[in-house]
């Protein structure tokens, strides 16, 4: 079992993250966490924050010499921002005097439409928005993409890799028939302005968060994970909460601001014809069974096929609206602006980030469950057992696993 927990404010003195459930031997040093959240930095059209504000990391416990000791991990994520909101954001009480006349502390009583100001303080029971926004803000990503460093450093130690990218911010999208990225493009990834795989279209989603900034406007997208080299059958069909495509949905609605996820084609699928809409199973000229697409995104029956699997989320644009929306001042009662200090005009790449750590989270929390271990190594002889022994239906049983290579799923299934 694999279980996770984050902890941390916005603007508080760190962000800390639990992951329960990790075998001991991954591979796992702070370097890999900087490195991933370097990249969840990236991306044309973040606010100001992203410039000055660092992410401090530090591994609290559950790894020594660079490998995960089989007990809990914990990360934390420290706010350089700390020593200007010590006084605002302070755990301990804090003489009254000494918030006086702080701009910081001022009461947030113009809730934003779109963001959780005015149903959190309804419910928590707050007279202004600060306690509500110091949670619900996306900083809390950061820790996720520390966690999710760890997932992934399990998946890699079985031959499963994560990407991401993004396919649309706001109208402008990537063509259907434009190539996927794969693990190996990463670098490319990174040096593009939105983490995008189509030189000309991001050349035009820069265009329009440009356009988008100078009329005070934010803009939302669409980011898509993918995933290689996993074996078939991940997750399951015998329980609607078992099923992988369910959990992965799960996971990325989990993320601020996403409010629509797609398995493989997804949506789009629903507009097809059966005989257009699946993925038909035949034997390449090796005799190997496989599959001619992949517009399922390698997930059926809530089981992953073996392969790529693919999924996207659809972010919201931005709430914090410099073209300020209009609102209900919580103290007066009066109509009102919402407040808005700075914002990001588009974190959709930033979202894309966040959005593969979730996935690794949840795919290595399927691989945990169904081939366990205590030790990596031992993960691994169970999968390698499993995939050596997995029948192919209909054909030669040599036919399984690919080119010997027992870490690797079938080609069949590719
Ligand atoms: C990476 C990332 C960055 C975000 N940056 C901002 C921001 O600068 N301003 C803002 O108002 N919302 C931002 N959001 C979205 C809000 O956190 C989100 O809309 C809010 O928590 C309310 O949740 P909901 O949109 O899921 O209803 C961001 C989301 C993500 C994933
Ligand atoms: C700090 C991060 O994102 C923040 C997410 C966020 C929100 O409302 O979700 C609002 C902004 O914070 P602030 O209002 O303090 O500028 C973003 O900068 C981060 O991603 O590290």
């Amino acid at each position: 079992m694999l279980r996770w927990l984050t902890s941390g404010e916005s603007h508080g003195k760190s962000l800390v993250g639990i992951i329960e459930g990790l075998p001991a031997g991954v591979e796992l040093t702070t370097e890999d966490i900087q490195e991933r959240l370097a990249r969840r930095r990236l991306g044309y059209g973040r606010g100001a924050r992203m410039k000055f504000e660092q992410d401090q990391v530090q591994i609290l416990g559950g790894v020594r010499h660079g490998l995960t000791m089989g007990g809990p991990v914990a990360i934390e994520v420290a706010n350089t921002e700390w020593p200007k909101w010590d006084k605002v954001m302070s755990a301990d009480p804090v003489d009254p005097t000494e918030l006086e006349g702080l701009a910081r502390n001022a009461p947030l009583t113009r809730p934003r439409p779109g963001h959780a100001d005015y149903t959190g303080m309804q419910k928590y029971g707050f007279s202004e928005a600060r306690p509500v926004l110091e949670r619900a803000s996306a900083r809390e990503t950061a820790t996720r993409v520390a966690l999710g460093a760890a997932a992934q450093k399990l998946l890699a130690g079985l031959g499963i890799s994560t990407v991401s990218h993004t396919t649309a911010v706001g109208t402008v999208g990537v063509p259907e028939a434009a190539a996927l990225p794969s693990a190996a493009d990463v670098d490319a990834l990174d040096a593009d302005p939105l983490r995008c795989f189509h030189p000309e279209t991001s050349q035009a989603m820069v265009a329009e968060v440009d356009a988008a900034h100078k009329a005070g406007e934010t803009l939302g997208g669409v980011v898509e994970v993918v995933v290689e080299g996993l074996p078939p059958g991940l997750g399951s069909y015998v329980h609607w909460d078992r099923r992988l495509d369910a959990r992965l949905a799960g996971a990325l609605m989990g993320i601020q601001a996403i409010k629509g996820v797609e398995v493989g084609d997804g949506f789009r699928t629903a507009a097809r014809r059966g005989s257009q809409a699946h993925d038909e199973i035949e034997r390449d000229a090796a005799g190997q069974v496989i599959r001619s697409t992949n517009r399922a995104g390698g997930i059926e029956g809530g089981m992953s096929i073996g392969g790529t699997v693919r999924v996207r989320a659809a972010m919201k644009p931005i709430a914090t609206v410099p073209r300020a929306l209009r609102t209900v001042d919580t103290a007066t009662g009066e109509p009102t602006t919402a407040h808005h200090q700075r914002s990001d005009v588009c974190a959709v790449p930033a979202a894309g980030v966040v959005a593969e750590a979730m996935v690794a989270l949840v795919i290595a929390e399927a691989v945990i469950e169904k081939f366990g271990g205590d030790s990596l190594a031992e993960l691994q002889r169970n999968l390698s057992s499993y995939l050596e022994n997995l029948p192919v239906l209909g054909g030669d049983p040599s036919l399984a696993g690919s080119d010997g290579d027992p870490l690797q799923p079938p080609a069949a299934m590719g």
